[in-house]
Parts: structure tokens; sequence; C-alpha cells
């Protein structure tokens, strides 16, 4: 599979066309190409900058994020946040956590974040919160689940969002059992009357979920 969908003249037009992250997190992202294996699992500019402004959009109080790795996605989401937003992320990765609170520790947005340790689907049972917006990016076994507990927890209006929602395009081909939860979670998206969605081809696909009033 291509690890670009969309022609990369293209994408790369788009990148350029598409405001700037902050110095701290253009440095966030050479220190993870430095220092973390798979430094391709960083979502990046298009991704980032969507969920920037969607979080200015939302303002949420209360937010989630499901994977969080070295932190830009969450220093994006926290920067559209009211500075007394609180963002739970939740994490597997130790170095991962270690290396995204550095970054944190020196961002004027990182005191809105608070990392959880350990698997998601434990961690958000436990979480007594009433969502205004969620990032989904973790383990794509679960994706169903984290977005069927998710759903619930979000208040009306509130704003779901889950990344690689293509899958490489393996959404067309199925041939995984991972392939088939990522096609029946979009399926299932698609067709809940509690929620209205765009699936946007950006990137490996972002499926903007929100839930009704
Ligand atoms: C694609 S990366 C996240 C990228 C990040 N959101 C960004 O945009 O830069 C997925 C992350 O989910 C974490 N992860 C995988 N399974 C998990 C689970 N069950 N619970 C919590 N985190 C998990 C991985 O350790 C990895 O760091």
């Amino acid at each position: 599979m291509p690890e670009f969908l969309v022609d990369e003249a293209i994408e790369d037009y788009a990148y350029l066309q598409t405001s700037a992250e902050p110095p701290l997190l253009q440095e966030l992202i050479d220190q993870t190409n430095l220092n973390m294996g798979w430094p391709q699992k960083l979502s990046g500019r298009l991704v980032g900058r969507t969920l920037k402004l969607l979080s200015a959009m939302v303002r949420p109080k209360q937010a989630l994020e499901i994977g969080m790795f070295t932190g830009y996605s969450a220093l994006s989401i926290a920067e559209g946040m009211p500075d007394d937003g609180r963002l739970v992320c939740c994490e597997t990765n130790p170095r991962a956590i270690e290396f995204a609170q550095g970054f944190f520790d020196r961002s004027e947005h990182g005191h809105k974040i608070e990392v959880i340790f350990g698997r998601a689907l434990e961690t958000i049972e436990k979480l007594d919160m009433a969502l205004d917006f969620t990032f989904i990016d973790a383990d794509k076994r679960n994706y169903l689940n984290y977005y069927e507990r998710v759903k619930e927890m979000t208040r009306p209006g509130g704003l779901i969002v889950l990344d690689n929602v293509l899958w490489s395009g393996k959404v067309l081909q199925p041939e995984s059992e991972i392939d088939d939860i990522l096609v029946e979670t979009n399926r299932r998206i698609a067709a809940d009357p509690d929620v209205e969605n765009v699936f946007l081809t950006l990137r490996d696909g972002l499926n903007v979920v929100r839930k009704k009033d």
C-alpha cells in the first residue's frame, strides 16, 4: 500500500498552504524523528492543524486523547482549549510519555494536559468526564470499543475525531481482522442516528463526528 493515498505532490502542496505549527511543535517533530522508534506514528501538520482548528472552534473544557505518542496532537488540541481546559491523554509507552512531558513542561498549554499511563480502555472506564472533544488514535483493534464508550461520555454537540480511518486504503479490500474492525467502525458511525459526521480523505483518513443535540 502507498504511504500517501493522495498524490505526493498534492500532499506537499497542501502542506505548504497550511499554517505552520508553532516552533515548539516543529522541534518536537525533529526530536521525535531523531530519538523515537516509528516516528511516522506522529500525525503531522495537516492533521495537527485540523485538530487545532476544531479545538479552537469548540473551545473544549473537557477533552480526551486515546494514543498520545510524543505529544504532537495533544499540544495541537490543547492550543485551541481555554486556559482552564483539561485534556486527558491515554498512553501505554513510558518512553513516549517521558518525551512528551518534557515538551508539555515547556509549553504555555502544557498545564491543560494530564497523561494517564495504561491501556486506554481500562483508563476511560474509570473516567468521569462529560467530553467536549476526543481524538482517537491508538490501537485499531479497539476502535469500535473506543468509539462506543467515548460516545456515551460525550455531551450533545461534542466532537469525536478518529484518525487512520482509511487504514492505507485497506478498508476497500479488507483482509485482516483489524481491517474488518476499521470497516465496521466506519459503517457504524455513518449509520449512527445519534451523530452526524464527515469522513475526510485527509492523509490516512480523518473521521470528524458530532454528537447531535
Ligand atoms: C499513532 S500513535 C499516536 C500519535 C499521536 N496521536 C500523534 O498524532 O502524534 C498511537 C499511540 O497509541 C499508543 N497505544 C497503543 N495501544 C494503546 C492502548 N491500548 N492504550 C493507550 N495507548 C495505546 C501507542 O503506544 C502509540 O504511542
